[in-house]
């Protein structure tokens, strides 16, 4: 294989929002284009809560799949205190859902209806547990006392790690992991616990939401953090260990609820991210883990058949141009704007 020209089975996103209605319409062909499959968030306003939010969200993700797309929306639901254990496993057994997924309350955007008590959550959890449901869990603490670059550390300390020995058999991945806490984590455990990464947390360290101006475009959550932690992400991604996967964590929200007084969190990479991440593991020295990170340990984690189609990038002296803003009937939507020239296409 030459170092420019790279063949891969088709990529699948782990962690995906596409939202609802117009937004949905407008981005939903920037990832479908791309992927075959992606984990859909549940985070709707009202959320995905039942067995038949999900059917119904499935249908309306498929109705506005763009004509000659081949995508299968992975759906997931949104756990609450109220939700109830035999309709999870009514879902799963139906193959309606994939996934649970956890938003400790007030974590991130609309979590407002996430996990308070987690008390609450186990007999969801322990069915769970029995059958073989993974939950996706957005790991941060939302205490007002924990600085916010310690959320996930700490989330770690109080929140996961006691409840991996309560519930060793729970499948568990942690969302958009943003720390050296985070993979250690994952190492640390067996091969029930994995972890997604994003493609900005390869790119991006803290410097780059704050350095020279507030750059709103840049804000997630979890935040990205030092540099030191950027490093540990792209060590893991790039390691080829089958507990790392892509999920781009790839969240639409419009420019003017970027670009206010409040700005809100989430970051756009669905139109960029399989030639950034050519660039990244190419940086790195290791094209040769792209497949495993984008294409193979996610299908295997979830125990999904890898896809059968595949893609080739090529490396040209030209660099890649990408739509820098998604058109939507709500407004414009900035594509994450990685800083540099990416070289990678897709080879025609
Ligand atoms: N990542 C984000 O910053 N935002 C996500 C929510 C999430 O994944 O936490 C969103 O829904 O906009
Ligand atoms: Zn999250
Ligand atoms: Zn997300």
């Amino acid at each position: 294989m030459s170092s420019h020209r790279i063949t891969i089975h088709r990529p699948d996103d782990w962690h995906l929002h596409l939202r609802d209605g117009d937004m949905l319409r407008a981005v939903l062909p920037e990832t479908s284009a791309h992927f075959a499959r992606a984990i859909i968030m549940p985070n709707l306003v009202p959320p995905v809560l039942t067995r038949a939010d999900a059917i119904a969200y499935r249908n309306r993700i498929v109705d506005a799949l763009p004509a000659g797309h081949d995508f299968s929306p992975l759906m997931t639901l949104y756990l609450t205190e109220g939700t109830d254990p035999d309709d999870v496993e009514a879902a799963y057994k139906e193959g309606v859902i994939s996934a649970l997924k956890l938003y400790p309350a007030g974590a991130t955007t609309n979590s407002a209806s996430g996990v308070r008590d987690f008390e609450k959550a186990m007999p969801v959890l322990e069915r769970m547990a029995a059958l073989g449901i993974p939950l996706c869990v957005h790991g941060e603490v939302t205490d007002p006392d924990i600085d916010i670059f310690d959320r996930e550390a700490v989330f770690i300390d109080r929140i996961l790690a006691p409840l991996r020995k309560r519930l060793p058999e729970l499948r568990i991945i942690m969302e958009h992991i943003t720390t050296q806490d985070g993979v250690d984590f994952v190492k640390s455990n067996d091969t029930n616990v994995g972890a997604t990464i994003t493609t900005h947390h390869l790119i991006i360290n803290r410097n780059a939401i704050l350095v020279g101006g507030i750059h709103p475009h840049m804000y997630c959550l979890p935040v990205a953090k030092r540099e030191k932690h950027r490093l540990a992400l792209r060590a893991a991604a790039t390691s080829g260990d089958a507990r790392f996967f892509l999920g781009t964590d790839s969240a639409p929200h419009t420019d003017d609820r970027k670009e206010s007084a409040c700005g809100c969190a989430g970051i756009f990479t669905a139109n960029n991210t399989v030639q950034l991440l050519a660039h990244v593991f190419e940086e790195e020295g290791a094209l040769d883990k792209l497949e495993a990170f984008a294409s193979l340990n996610g299908p295997a984690f979830y125990g999904l058949p890898v896809n059968d189609a595949k893609i080739t990038l090529e490396k040209r002296d030209v660099p890649a141009s990408f739509a820098d803003k998604i058109n939507t009937k709500d407004g414009l939507v900035t594509v994450f704007n990685p800083g540099f020239d990416v070289y990678w296409h897709y080879a025609k």
